[in-house]
């Protein structure tokens, strides 16, 4: 028969002894602390111990706040040891948390509900390839690099203000992802594949979705900044849209992460239109451009 769990003191745990030694799992001063202080309650008869007693005063919420009437009767009152922060918070954890780590469950079960091409033998692998061509439509390279030739090719300083603005978006954008990325470094979902065209450091990270937010920046700046027919403005939302599902489509992000990336980028379009860059504000900028 395996033998019950002891405390340090030899007396079993959960019958009617649970220690309140500091630094005792009783206590919360293990890991999983909280866990065995709720067994040892659960486990405790009013009145039947003073330790137990003693648990119940300095753990329970109304207890604390010196309303309960076992907590001001009996000996064991006169040393009531209170639990450690990380233990009460496992024991009352707040709506804020419970709210929080629903969200995340949520998150996680809906992200690989949706990662429909995350593999080829995925239940619509057939399209992965599709959605990988629309991954390299919001990559970073392809933004640069077509931002700058146009740069140099432009022959009009209206075009070259636009474009100039443009180019500061995309790298403020990188910057500000990249930072993010860093600090909060989320994973990647499990069923990621690692098969991601030019990839920075940062970019192991999920938090948040840096195709997402060049998607809602761009398609902002687009909107904005050229005179488009009501068709092809539907279609610039609709590349922004599709493209953020197709971050979760492959794998690549939880929903999460691709609805802060299209709150970032919009948030971002804010600040460049804040800062727009032009030959008033940064006269440097364009008498560099001049003398060339
Ligand atoms: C190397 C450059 C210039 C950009 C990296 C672009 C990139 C790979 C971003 C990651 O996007 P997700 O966070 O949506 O996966």
């Amino acid at each position: 028969m395996p033998s019950p769990r002891r405390t340090i003191e030899g007396r079993p745990l959960g019958s009617s002894g649970g220690s309140s030694v500091p630094g005792s799992p009783a206590h919360g001063g293990g890991s999983g602390g909280g866990r065995f202080e709720f067994q040892s309650l659960l486990n405790c008869r009013a009145g039947a111990d003073p330790a137990c007693a003693r648990l119940r005063a300095s753990d329970s919420p109304v207890h604390r706040r010196g309303s309960f009437p076992l907590a001001a009767s009996g000996p064991a009152q006169a040393a009531p040891v209170p639990p450690p922060e990380d233990a009460r918070m496992n024991l009352n954890p707040s709506f804020l948390g419970i709210a929080l780590r629903s969200l995340l469950a949520i998150d996680l079960w809906l992200s690989k509900k949706l990662g429909v091409c995350a593999e080829e033998s995925s239940a619509w692998g057939s399209v992965r390839p599709l959605m990988k061509l629309l991954e390299i439509s919001g990559h970073g390279i392809p933004w640069l690099l077509g931002t700058l030739y146009c740069l140099l090719r432009s022959d009009s300083w209206a075009g070259r203000e636009v474009l100039m603005n443009l180019l500061f978006a995309l790298l403020l954008d990188l910057l500000l992802v990249a930072v993010i990325k860093g600090l909060v470094r989320r994973r990647r979902p499990a069923h990621n594949q690692k098969d991601m065209f030019f990839t920075l450091s940062v970019d192991k990270y999920s938090f948040p979705s840096g195709h997402a937010t060049r998607a809602a920046l761009v398609s902002r700046f687009i909107l904005n900044h050229l005179v488009l027919a009501i068709p092809l403005r539907v279609l610039v939302v609709l590349w922004a849209f599709v493209l953020g599902l197709s971050r979760v489509m492959l794998g690549r992000h939880n929903v999460t992460d691709v609805a802060f990336g299209f709150f970032l980028g919009y948030m971002q379009y804010s600040i460049v239109d804040y800062c727009w860059l032009s030959p008033h504000n940064v006269p440097v900028l364009f008498v560099l451009w001049n003398q060339q």
